[in-house]
């Protein structure tokens, strides 16, 4: 399916973003999957908590769990986008953020396809990117090398990147509605740095994006629910599981 129609005009790079790309029914039905899901599945991090599905991303490469078929559903559907090409998505990493919690500006890193698409449930919030700062492009801090130990390094993050060095590179963010579904490639994905700013309000700026497909209007403040977030990627380096297989 060709996804042109959603592209985001007022982003000089490619964002894609679909208001209503599931209903409140398969919203209510994904929540109550993810949060039934048994205790040890989710890793509590400083500012928010999280779950892997398909398997842990590592450089050495992935050793792949099929994914359930509440999720299974959805690759497919967001792997027959264009985008992808040929590919599907194998990975989906859930966040649970409350008001108040984020993720500190970074890069997704060479572990995935540089495609990542996201389901928003229960809350809006903003994603905001951030131009990188120049020459320092590489800077292991900002990667994403391991999704086990996905903080982003967020104290060692702090001391290098000040806030207001943020502030100056802040480029523009996208409103991320409940039900829709964003999508990230090319130089927004490779170049640029993402995050969601540790807030329990939104005001709308002018620096919102997709502002034209929302209800809402310059100067809005939007007040921060419990947000999940379910993530799908694909993880090109996969490693096939060990079947240890006992003597007769
Ligand atoms: O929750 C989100 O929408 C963003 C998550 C993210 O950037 C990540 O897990 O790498
Ligand atoms: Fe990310």
């Amino acid at each position: 399916m060709n996804c042109e129609i959603y592209r985001i005009s007022k982003s000089p790079h490619s964002l894609y973003y679909i208001p209503n790309f599931i209903s409140q029914e398969e919203e209510e039905c994904l929540l109550n999957k993810v949060y039934s899901a048994p205790k040890p599945k989710w890793t509590q991090l400083s500012h928010r908590k999280l779950q892997n599905w398909g398997g842990l991303p590592h450089n050495k490469g992935m050793v792949v769990e099929d994914l359930p078929p509440w999720l299974k559903t959805y690759a497919d559907k967001i792997g027959s986008f264009s985008i992808f090409e040929d590919k599907k998505p194998n990975h989906v990493l859930v966040n649970e953020y409350l008001p108040g919690q984020g993720i500190m500006p970074h890069e997704d890193g060479p572990l995935f396809y540089p495609v990542v698409t996201t389901i928003n449930l229960g809350s809006h919030t903003f994603l905001d990117f951030y131009t990188p700062i120049d020459g320092q492009d590489d800077q292991p801090q900002n990667k994403n090398t391991n999704v086990t130990v996905c903080d982003h390094n967020e104290s060692k993050q702090k001391s290098f990147n000040d806030e207001s060095s943020f502030e100056k590179r802040y480029f523009l963010s996208v409103l991320l509605e409940p039900r829709s579904l964003i999508m990230v490639c090319d130089d927004m994905y490779k170049i640029y740095l993402h995050g969601i700013a540790e807030k329990k309000s939104d005001i709308v700026t002018d620096k919102v994006a997709n502002l034209n497909t929302t209800p809402y209007a310059i100067g809005d403040t939007l007040d921060r629910k419990t947000r999940v977030s379910l993530t799908f990627r694909y993880v090109p380096k996969v490693l096939k599981a060990k079947l240890v297989l006992g003597k007769k």
